[in-house]
């Protein structure tokens, strides 16, 4: 594919550092790629370029890139900041009396710990993980603990001393075992680095950055480090794509690239060459209100047309999942492949009744960020559970997974038991272990019970306290647990349920070459899909209820929206949990304004019709109109309507 005249200055530069700074799809990492390759053509040796990224997938997809463009394996090094930094300390003997790596599970089992004693009482109430955020906080961003405090933990700063002290104490921790946490990695490389060992420094000529704006200040540091020698640094970024302020990446850090390299040429690219131009006028729509970013207006290099992008209401009786499922089929039937087709979401909370819905379709699909409901213990023993408790005929692995998560029945009593029951005896009759003699009777208890709410509550309380441990922070699994209890609820007949959802479980989809794919918005960034739908555009969801960083949340919805090549949807819930739209679609819905009699009921509006096609119920109140309400007809089309109570 041909460059254009600036994508090819870029690819032409020579030496010093290089700044290109454009908007999504316009090619970036296209030119980066390319700009490789012309070194290697010129005579540079593949492996003194040094490619780095943010996801490990990211770096493949690179290297695969430069593989295709050179028709050749290129032994260019590519990875995230922390393998290559892992990799040149092994290299360097660093790590060599390293025990191991301290990971989020043993971080926030300590912290747990510490929690407990005495003196840190007073700020035990605060979740684990938040004090992981906060470390990685001060390594990343380089500053001092109070400067943190105040400015992401405000709530903190009465007790910046024990907090302090807790910090101490869990870097002792790590230094005890031997061990580091990740960030320790890219600390000890920065140190590594200053030295005079042979350390990619002296191996690297040309240092190229995917994704700039996602790098903390030490990963700056390290990248000044990196190239001191030489100052032959490109880097690639967006700052309207920075979401990772999590890490310490913010999007005002791109601008300083030329203070933080002397004497940096910088380049913009215009082009988008991944989408229509009604998907672009959409996303530049998007960014209109955004603070804290350059403006940049997309413009489409592509000749294709497309239609506008969907913004869809969902009411209490005609929600999403259905739908997509539908046009997932209906693309496919127009050539859309599922593997060119994508359902992005804020968190992965949100997917969950989609992908019951997707299992009972038959829908083969691939889930990042998260691992697929389907495929969780937790998920498998309560649909185990289910199985024992409704179906006529249980199965022998149902029965055994069921069984152990029974107190005091271990694998060996299990295989008793089953080996009694498959010579015909009764459950009930069996003799069983003391301890679990009630939980057993009271699982009996439940078969053959009608399946309503109220049973399924009982269920659930039953035998969740018995699948996973309470004391951890279960809202996540209890989350599933419902999600899966409504479908069965929702369906009635234990029958269909079964082998809709409870066998479709077990198929496995992994050799499919054609998977849809379910993603959280952060790990599709980079990404493309001829059709992509954006689940939950609410409040609470994007922007997330606890996030207190709004211009980020905004910033995750522009990169959701310009993963779409031709076809766009965004889906409004209408659900207990997310009842009003997202503020960011405040720019983005064209209304017309009308008057029609209405009637005000509990959740919904009903609306007296002009004719067959009009507004047929009201799914959404404005808060900001008041006593108006937005309303969607069977066409898709929205109006804010007067009500009246
Ligand atoms: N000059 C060009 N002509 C035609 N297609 C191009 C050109 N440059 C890039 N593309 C195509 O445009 C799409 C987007 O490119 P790329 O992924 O490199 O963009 P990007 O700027 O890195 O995007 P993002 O910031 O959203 O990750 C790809 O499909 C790529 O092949």
């Amino acid at each position: 594919m041909d460059l254009n005249p600036q994508q090819e200055k870029a690819v032409q530069h020579k030496t010093g550092p290089l700044l290109l700074l454009a908007g999504a799809g316009t090619g970036k990492t296209h030119t980066l790629c390319c700009r490789v390759a012309k070194l290697i053509q010129s005579g540079v040796p593949a492996h003194k370029i040094l490619m780095l990224t943010f996801t490990r997938k990211a770096a493949e997809e690179m290297k695969q890139r430069i593989d295709r463009l050179m028709d050749q394996d290129c032994p260019v090094l590519a990875g995230t900041f922390h393998s290559i930094a892992f990799n040149d300390l092994k290299n360097l003997g660093i790590l060599n009396n390293l025990s191991g790596i301290f990971d989020d599970t043993s971080q926030a089992k300590f912290i747990r710990k510490e929690l407990k004693k005495k003196c840190f009482e007073a700020i035990s109430s605060y979740s684990p993980r938040e004090f992981m955020r906060f470390f990685s906080l001060c390594t990343n961003t380089m500053e001092e603990e109070i400067k943190i405090i105040a400015a992401h933990f405000p709530s903190w700063l009465s007790h910046s001393e024990l907090i302090h002290k807790l910090k101490a104490n869990y870097c002792q921790h790590k230094n005890k075992l031997k061990a580091y946490d990740y960030d320790d990695i890219l600390c000890t490389w920065s140190k590594a680095l200053e030295g005079p060992n042979l350390s990619l420094a002296q191996q690297c000529e040309y240092i190229l950055v995917d994704e700039y704006q996602d790098t903390s200040k030490l990963q700056i540091d390290i990248l000044k480090k990196l190239c001191k020698q030489h100052d032959n640094i490109m880097a690639v970024g967006d700052d309207c794509q920075s979401i990772y302020s999590f890490r310490g990446a913010l999007p005002e850090q791109i601008s300083q690239f030329s203070l933080d390299f002397t004497g940096a040429q910088s380049l913009t690219l215009e082009e988008n060459y991944r989408s229509t131009q009604q998907i672009l006028d959409f996303a530049n729509k998007s960014m209109l209100m955004a603070k804290g970013v350059i403006q940049k207006k997309l413009r489409s290099g592509l000749d294709s047309q497309g239609q506008d992008p969907d913004i869809l209401f969902s009411s209490y009786h005609k929600t999403s999942e259905k739908e997509i499922c539908k046009d997932v089929y209906l693309k496919r039937s127009q050539g859309i492949k599922f593997d060119q087709q994508a359902i992005l979401y804020r968190s992965t909370l949100h997917c969950l009744r989609l992908e019951m819905e997707l299992t009972r379709q038959g829908i083969p699909y691939k889930k990042f960020g998260s691992k697929k409901i389907t495929d969780k213990s937790h998920i498998k023993k309560f649909a185990a559970a289910l199985s024992f408790v409704f179906s006529s005929e249980v199965h022998q692995l149902a029965l055994n997974q069921c069984l152990e998560i029974i107190p005091g029945l271990g694998p060996k009593t299990v295989e008793k038991i089953l080996l009694e029951i498959s010579n015909g005896k009764q459950l009930k009759d069996i003799k069983l272990p003391t301890k679990s003699h009630d939980a057993v009777h009271e699982l009996i208890s439940f078969q053959k019970m009608a399946i309503n709410k109220n049973n399924l509550e009982e269920l659930i309380d039953f035998t969740t306290p018995l699948i996973f441990n309470l004391k951890e922070d279960n809202r996540k699994k209890l989350k599933d647990i419902y999600t899966i209890s409504e479908e069965l609820r929702k369906a009635q007949n234990w029958d269909d349920f079964y082998t809709d959802i409870i066998l479709n479980m077990e198929v496995d989809h992994t050799d499919h070459d054609e998977l849809l794919t379910l993603s959280t918005i952060h790990s599709a960034k980079g990404k493309e899909w001829q059709s992509v739908h954006i689940l939950a555009v609410n409040e609470g969801a994007i922007p997330l209820q606890s996030s207190q960083n709004i211009e980020e949340e905004r910033r995750l919805l522009y990169v959701a929206i310009t993963r779409a090549k031709k076809q766009l949807k965004l889906y409004v819930e209408n659900s207990k949990e997310l009842r009003e739209s997202s503020r960011f679609l405040e720019n983005l819905v064209t209304l017309k304004q009308s008057t029609h009699k209405t009637k005000h009921t509990q959740n919904t509006i009903v609306i007296e019709p002009k004719s067959n096609n009009d507004f047929q119920e009201l799914t959404y109140v404005s808060e900001d109109r008041p006593g108006t309400a937005l309303a969607q007809s069977d066409m898709d089309e929205l109006t804010y309507i007067p009500f009246y109570d």
